[in-house]
């Protein structure tokens, strides 16, 4: 009798809820959605979507409708840019249940073939079991571990920055990815023209085109990828079948040296070999494979032309702004009293040091839109619908842009962080968006910080960074302009990078030493 009694109630509680979740989703849509431009019948604000700096389009469609969060409709594609902090912070930290998965992205991950990057995987288990492979080697604490192998790969892009200076950003690039292939695989790469770097790029300049929303229509109506490739209009069958190619060459030409290299013994330990090694018995080896392989063709994606950007923004930063330059030196004079290189036991004591690499992380940011995030389910904010399926685009680089935050947000001036030769902790820092939001931010956040803060101290403790001169002694003014993509670097310039003395020539190359 009991029995029955309670599975009536169970009955009356689980209508009672359908119920008011009905409700609730039927008073929610009564609501309307975020103001935007106007939408057009059928295709919505397609023709008004920009392929290139969007973020600079998104920012001015929020100030013309008064409102930090927008909506647009794309072919029936709900798209919500949230252009400020306190946006980002409500929805993609404090709701990231919610708003932690990803756009379905036909056009990379299927077509493509990218559907083994992490940071494109809808939210669920197989996320999380990748997710969990980062986190376990990128944390805070284990990212500790790599420092002797940053700062040895700092110390020689100092010897190639002396040798070399002119070509600076192969120096930059050597040095990201001489740390994410030694971390990831235990392969050491070759200073010019690595195999596994030309692979590598290749691959990944083909994805930084294509995730932008907008660039692909195929994105936004995924029934067009079942066109074929003879179509009229469907060429981008024939790039996604070339692209695909590249995709696989990334993941798999790395990871299969690392195999052979275990095979017969010449391994270094890496993320790689031990993951390999720490599959149990009772686990399925296949699976654990693909995660461990995806993983480690994810950290290189990730993490190098990221790092880049941000090295190269440095430069750029100490070309625009000379006094900062000058204080940066003069602080770490102050603590090495210019007898030994930096390391990272230094950061405490120069406060400069970070507020420069603040300002590179702020000024040029690296991912202008993050990685765009997919809410799942109907969600209110503000009085606002937000629908189930609609990709979230956070606007970091309005947000770090804001005038009222930093004040001429659009020059390089790392005294914004400063107060009395100290940081100002009132000022919002930049990292808190820089590497993404809620439980979709950058695992290798901690790895990505330190790299840039050891190479910013390095390189100000021995060179001088200025403006470039033609054969006529004429100043060459570098630009600022950066390329647009999910990960924004600075198009190339020219500049002069001399050692600030003859100590510091010698310290650099005792460095080998
Ligand atoms: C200055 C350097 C870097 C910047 C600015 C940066 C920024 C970001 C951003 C904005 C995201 C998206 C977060 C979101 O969806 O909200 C992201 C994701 C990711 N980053 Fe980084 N990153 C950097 C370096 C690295 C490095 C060095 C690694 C690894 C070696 C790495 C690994 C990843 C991974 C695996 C994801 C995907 C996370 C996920 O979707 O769950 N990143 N990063």
């Amino acid at each position: 009798m009991t029995m029955i009694y309670l599975d009536i109630i169970a009955g009356i509680i689980s209508i009672a809820l359908a119920v008011l979740l009905h409700l609730r989703r039927s008073q929610s849509w009564q609501l309307s959605l975020p103001p935007g431009p106007k939408k057009r019948f059928l295709i919505g604000n397609l023709k008004d979507m920009p392929t290139s700096f969007e973020w600079e389009t998104y920012h001015r469609w929020g100030k013309e409708h008064d409102s930090d969060i927008i909506h647009l409709d794309v072919v029936g594609t709900s798209i919500i840019v949230l252009n400020s902090l306190e946006a980002t912070s409500d929805l993609l930290d404090k709701r990231s249940s919610i708003y932690s998965s990803r756009a379905h992205l036909s056009m990379v991950r299927e077509l493509m073939g990218w559907d083994f990057l992490v940071g494109l995987m809808p939210y669920g288990n197989d996320w999380r079991a990748h997710r969990r492979l980062c986190q376990q080697t990128l944390n805070a604490k284990a990212a500790l571990h790599f420092h002797p192998q940053v700062l040895d790969a700092t110390r020689e892009l100092l010897r190639r920055l002396l040798d070399r200076p002119e070509d600076f950003m192969t120096h930059l690039r050597y040095m990201a990815a001489r740390v994410i292939m030694s971390i990831t695989y235990g392969i050491d790469i070759l200073p010019d023209g690595d195999p596994f770097v030309a692979v590598a790029e290749d691959a990944m300049h083909t994805v930084g085109l294509a995730v932008v929303p907008g660039t692909f229509l195929v994105d936004f109506l995924p029934i067009l990828k079942y066109v074929p490739e003879w179509f009229p209009g469907a060429g981008f069958q024939r790039t996604a079948k070339e692209w695909k190619v590249l995709a696989r060459r990334m993941v798999d030409i790395p990871y299969g040296e690392t195999i052979r290299q275990i095979a017969d013994g010449s391994y270094k330990p890496s993320f790689t070999s031990s993951n390999l090694d720490r599959i149990g018995a009772e686990q399925d080896m296949a699976c654990q494979q693909r995660i461990i392989k995806n993983t480690a063709g994810t950290m290189y994606a990730a993490g190098s032309d990221t790092t880049v950007s941000a090295f190269a923004t440095f430069i750029l930063g100490a070309l625009f702004n000379p006094e900062a330059q000058r204080k940066g030196q003069a602080e770490i004079d102050r603590v090495l009293h210019q007898e030994r290189l930096p390391t990272f036991d230094d950061q405490e004591s120069m406060p400069y040091v970070t507020a420069i690499v603040k300002e590179v992380l702020r000024w040029k940011n690296v991912t202008p839109i993050a990685i765009p995030h997919l809410l799942e389910i109907d969600d209110v904010y503000k009085g606002y619908r937000l629908p189930a399926g609609s990709v979230v685009v956070p606007n970091t680089w309005a947000i770090l842009h804001d005038e009222v935050a930093y004040p001429d947000p659009f020059s390089f001036n790392p005294d914004r962080f400063m107060k009395n030769g100290r940081l100002d902790l009132t000022v919002k820092d930049p990292t808190i968006v820089a590497f993404g939001y809620g439980r979709r931010i950058c695992p290798g956040r901690h790895l990505a910080y330190a790299s840039v803060w050891i190479t910013v101290a390095s390189i100000l403790a021995v060179f001088d960074i200025t403006k470039a001169v033609d054969e006529n002694g004429m100043i060459i003014e570098p630009s600022d302009k950066v390329y647009t993509g999910l990960v924004c670097l600075p198009e190339p310039f020219k500049c002069s990078i001399k050692p600030r003395s003859k100590e510091a020539e010698d310290y650099i190359l005792s460095s080998e030493q």
